[in-house]
């Protein structure tokens, strides 16, 4: 009791939702005040079991190991024992196959084992048994970690002959030994873990149909079974469940033993990987099913409480059979005190959990009524209802047959009056009494039925809500066909417009495209084309975010649409004078918001011409718009991309397009013709033929912006939720991976996390390019500098750069070691009379005449190097190293190391290769270490488990951090 916290845990700890319901009480997440962690709370009743509840709290205190549940302290309060552990987001391995509907196939089934293992092998080590192995008691974190909870059966190992055995666990993963006479030790886990494996295969415990007692005897006196289809599995996994239902528990496998046996073996390198994407991916059906869950169990905690008292008789022999849970049984053959202790005990145990069996009991005829249709369910509970009045009727009237033969037979048998009266009085007092009884009894019967009928109600009710959940469960589905079928639109609108502007090229091909123009466009369908590639490559999800906001932008537009229909027409001239204001308004508001932004651009870009169609770029402006502006200074005009802009108008206004993209399109270019019709009047220059076209078109077609323009806004930062989120999702796959490769050197996972990381950045680039090329929402500039496209492409060009000056650079300096060369090789020449001695020091001095030049040419090089490296090393962390720029990292390295070498390392023969040159073998090592400007070193991780942000990744198979060396001086 000394190591309970003394604080107030709900000063601590916000409760956030109900987990589960356990024997000994209620589990839920709970939020951390102070560092926003989660966690799970166990609250317990403090009763008789206080035994089980500390001695579960002093085996979790001990146990420090991935495969276990962390432990992270308790509270006292109120009566209760508050248990914080560590939260599992997958809940337990039953949870999920309950949640998904399915039991695990054989690689899912070896992972979990594979884990499972790995923490009974700490266990045991520890000299502990679990005791109550089952897949309802192995949790599954989002990294896909499998540890082992629910230690409340579990003991310290039992050596001593003299010790009594106890009977723990859970009936039908109980061992042959631990129901047996025989001592167990820890192998009792091996075959609960054999009969976990066959749960998780088959969803069920073999004898799951029988008694739990009846099982128990079963198991004690039966040959072990197996998986029921053998033949359905493959043979190492029959294999391995057979080894641990291995009879004799001497001959059973250890965990270190079975951690090598093939089934498990193939499980080292998948295993974390597989159950996280299991986890990840059905957290949204976790969340649903513990709701429902909670809900349920607060409903029917109110009516055990209000049953309690009128049904703990009548349950006791119920709950006794009905109790899967745990049995725990002290037993002596020999002592019959001990059983009936121990059956007053077990009666203690069966009311204690009453509340739990109530739990099964109805969620058992609830499972059955959910295969039933809702009207089946309702005749089953008249039905159920009416035999009990008509059990009741038939009672009532033997009763009343009783009576009456009794009273008849009171009157041919007694002859004497006074007996009679008084033997009448006696039956009078008798009917009396039974009537009372059986208005007693009546009145029980239909509290009891009209109860069993509201339990029935509520059953039905529940059920109806199942149907009402799956039916908008179908429902989503559909839409997010819908969605699907969106972002397939998006695809092949892209397509067309792909094809437009292919067309568009061949038409204008020969009408004086300037080259570069053409070479823009080529660009942006290059560009489409690989937007189209990627996002049919990204996954479902994915597409399933984008579709979504698709549609909502669709629908928002047609909504303007309609309106601005209605308006058409009518009210055209009230529009355009309507509009007039709330245009130039947000123009102004744009041009207060852009100020800094454009002031910037400015002085990135000078005299900069503002230009409105691709047909008034000549090459000098074009020059000035390389792809990289386009995609950084988003308000500079895309020649290109307004190009497209009035094809897809011109393809709508032919019918060809829906009204998809129309409206934001119109939306900009109206805002652009404004801002060009200020630019313009400004300089005082004259409009040209094609401005007033667009003007004529925009002014005809141009929706309101106001309230479309709050609604963007809106949707733009729906969209940069969801990025983040798709972001956040990659980066935890990236994670994890990343530490799966750092604990098992997995080249597999290694696979993955650069399949992850290219996945990611094929995503930001498809995000990037959406925003860019559809129009859909208007990023500021500073937002798109933000976004890792753009970073990674600049980025990319500064790698770009210090590998040209690198190069560069060397060979520089290699021309320059050559030209030294021939000079030490002359006076060399001129030298060679001299004596050895002489001759030696003489090349010393060379050589340190050679080291100052290097030293200069070397030192601005490195600074420079160093710089680069420095802003590269402030690269996002899902920078992609692909494997060009890691060869190219390699040449730089290697050139380096080659330069250095020629240098101050390689002893150099003389031209008659009859002596060595170079620097004594002291100085050569102190300067090949002094000057090598970088090298690959194993990742270090920061405090908080992350990679630090400033380490560039570099993958070959092991994640390596690239770091710069500092100067030894
Ligand atoms: N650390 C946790 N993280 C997430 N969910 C948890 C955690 N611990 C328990 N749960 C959920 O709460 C449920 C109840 O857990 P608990 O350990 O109290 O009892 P149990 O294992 O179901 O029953 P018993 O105690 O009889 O073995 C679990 O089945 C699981 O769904």
């Amino acid at each position: 009791m000394d190591s309970f916290n003394k604080q107030d845990p709900e000063e601590i700890f916000d409760i956030v939702s109900a987990l589960g319901q356990g024997n000994y009480g209620k589990v839920f997440k709970a939020i951390c005040k102070q560092d926003q962690k989660e966690y799970a709370i166990k609250v317990m009743l403090v009763n008789e079991d206080i035994f089980q509840i500390s001695k579960e709290i002093s085996i979790l205190q001990n146990c420090k190991n991935q495969n276990i549940v962390g432990y992270f302290g308790s509270f006292f309060k109120d009566n209760a024992i508050w248990l914080v552990t560590e939260f599992c987001e997958g809940g337990s391995a039953l949870d999920l196959i309950k949640i998904i509907q399915r039991t695990f196939n054989e690689q899912e089934i070896s992972a979990v084992l594979y884990q499972a293992l790995l923490g009974l092998q700490y266990l045991h080590d520890n000299k502990k048994i679990h005791r109550d192995i089952k897949a309802g008691n192995i949790l599954l974190n989002e990294k896909g970690e499998a540890k082992l909870a629910d230690f409340g059966v579990s003991a310290e190992q039992i050596y001593t002959n003299a010790e009594k055995q106890t009977l723990m666990g859970t009936p039908y993963w109980m061992s042959p030994e631990v129901l047996g006479n025989s001592k167990y030790n820890n192998k009792t886990d091996i075959w609960s873990l054999g009969i976990t494996a066959i749960e998780l295969a088959e969803g069920e415990p073999p004898y799951s149909h029988i008694h739990p007692f009846r099982a128990m005897f079963a198991i004690k006196k039966n040959p072990p079974q197996g998986l029921s289809n053998p033949t359905q599995w493959g043979q190492e996994f029959n294999d391995f469940v057979k080894k641990c239902l291995t009879l004799d528990s001497n001959q059973r496998p250890t965990a270190k033993d079975l951690l090598s046996h093939p089934f498990i073996k193939q499980a080292i390198n998948y295993s974390q990987y597989i159950l996280s994407e299991l986890v990840i991916e059905n957290q949204e059906l976790i969340e649903q099913y513990r709701q429902e869950n909670f809900n349920r169990d607060d409903d029917e905690d109110d009516e055990n409480e209000e049953e309690e008292e009128d049904q703990e008789d009548e349950h006791e022999e119920d709950d006794n059979y009905r109790d899967h849970r745990q049995v725990e049984e002290s037993y002596d053959d020999d002592d019959d005190d001990d059983d009936e202790e121990e059956e007053e005990d077990k009666v203690t145990r069966a009311k204690n959990k009453k509340h739990k069996v109530f739990h099964q009991e109805s969620e058992e005829t609830e499972n059955y009524i959910e295969d039933e249709s809702s009207t089946i369910t309702d005749n089953k509970s008249k039905s159920y209802s009416q035999n009990q009045s008509s059990k009741f009727q038939k009672q009532l009237k033997s009763q009343q047959f009783d009576d009456e033969e009794d009273s008849e037979s009171g009157q041919y048998s007694q002859t004497d009056q006074e007996s009679q009266q008084e033997s009448q009085g006696h039956l009078e007092e008798k009917s009396i009494k039974q009537q009372q009884m059986l208005k007693k009894q009546q009145e029980k019967f239909s509290v009891d039925s009209s109860k069993q009928i509201s339990q029935k109600e509520r059953l039905l009710e529940s059920n109806q809500q199942q149907f009402t959940s799956i039916k908008r469960k179908q429902e989503q589905d559909e839409s997010t066909t819908d969605l699907r079928q969106l972002s397939k639109k998006l695809n092949e609108r892209q397509d067309d417009l792909n094809q437009l502007s292919k067309e568009k090229l061949n038409q204008n091909g020969n009408k004086g495209l300037s080259s570069k123009s053409k070479e823009l466009v080529e660009k942006y369908n290059k560009n489409c084309q690989e937007f189209n590639d990627t996002s049919k490559e990204n996954s479902e999800y994915d597409l399933d975010q984008l579709g979504q906001i698709l549609k909502e932008s669709k629908e928002l537009k047609s909504q303007q649409a309609d309106k601005q229909k209605k308006n058409l027409g009518l009210e055209i001239d009230q529009n355009e004078k309507n509009k007039q204001p709330q245009v130039k308004q947000n123009t102004q508001q744009k041009n207060e918001n852009n100020n800094k932004n454009q002031d910037i651009h400015e002085e990135k870009i000078p005299n900069k011409k503002k230009i409105t169609h691709i047909d008034e770029l000549d090459d000098d402006d074009m020059s000035q718009y390389d792809s990289n502006t386009m995609v950084i200074n988003k308000h500079v005009d895309q020649p290109t991309n307004k190009e497209f802009v009035e094809c897809a108008r011109q393809m709508e206004s032919q019918g060809m397009l829906g009204n998809f993209k129309s409206d934001n399109q119109k939306a900009a270019s109206q805002k652009q013709q404004n801002e060009n019709k200020n630019h313009i009047q400004q300089q005082q220059q004259p409009q040209n033929k094609q401005e007033n076209k667009n003007q004529q078109l925009s002014n005809n077609q141009a929706p309101p912006l106001g309230q479309l323009q709050s609604k963007l806004q809106k949707l733009e930062k729906e969209m940069l939720l969801e990025i983040e989120v798709i972001k956040d999702r990659y980066q935890k796959k990236i994670d994890d991976v990343l530490l799966s490769i750092q604990s098992h050197r997995d080249p597999k996972a290694a696979q993955t996390f650069q399949k992850c990381k290219k996945s990611s950045t094929k995503l930001m680039k498809s995000i990037s390019e959406i925003h860019l090329n559809s129009s859909l929402l208007e990023f500021s500039e500073s937002d798109l500098e933000k976004s890792v496209f753009s970073q990674s492409k600049s980025d990319l060009q500064l790698f770009e750069q210090m590998k040209n000056k690198l190069l560069e650079d060397d060979l520089k300096s290699q021309q320059k070691a050559k030209e030294k060369k021939q000079n030490v090789t002359e006076q060399h020449k001129e030298n060679n009379s001299y004596p050895q001695n002489k001759n030696n020091q003489k090349v010393e001095k060379n050589s340190n005449d050679l080291e100052p030049d290097s030293k200069q040419m070397q030192q601005p090089q490195r600074k420079k190097t160093l710089s680069i490296l420095q802003k590269m090393s402030k690269l996002p962390f899902n920078f992609q190293v692909d494997d060009q720029m890691m060869n190219d990292m390699n040449l730089a390295e290697a050139h380096y190391k080659n330069l250095e070498n020629q240098i101050y390392n390689q002893p150099q023969r003389s031209a008659d290769g009859s002596r060595l040159l170079g620097p004594p073998p002291s100085q050569q090592q102190s300067s090949s270490k002094k000057y090598l400007p970088f090298e690959f070193a194993p990742i270090q991780k920061s405090k908080d488990g992350n990679v630090g942000s400033n380490e560039i990744q570099v993958g070959r198979n092991v994640p390596f951090s690239f770091a710069p060396i500092l100067n030894n001086n």
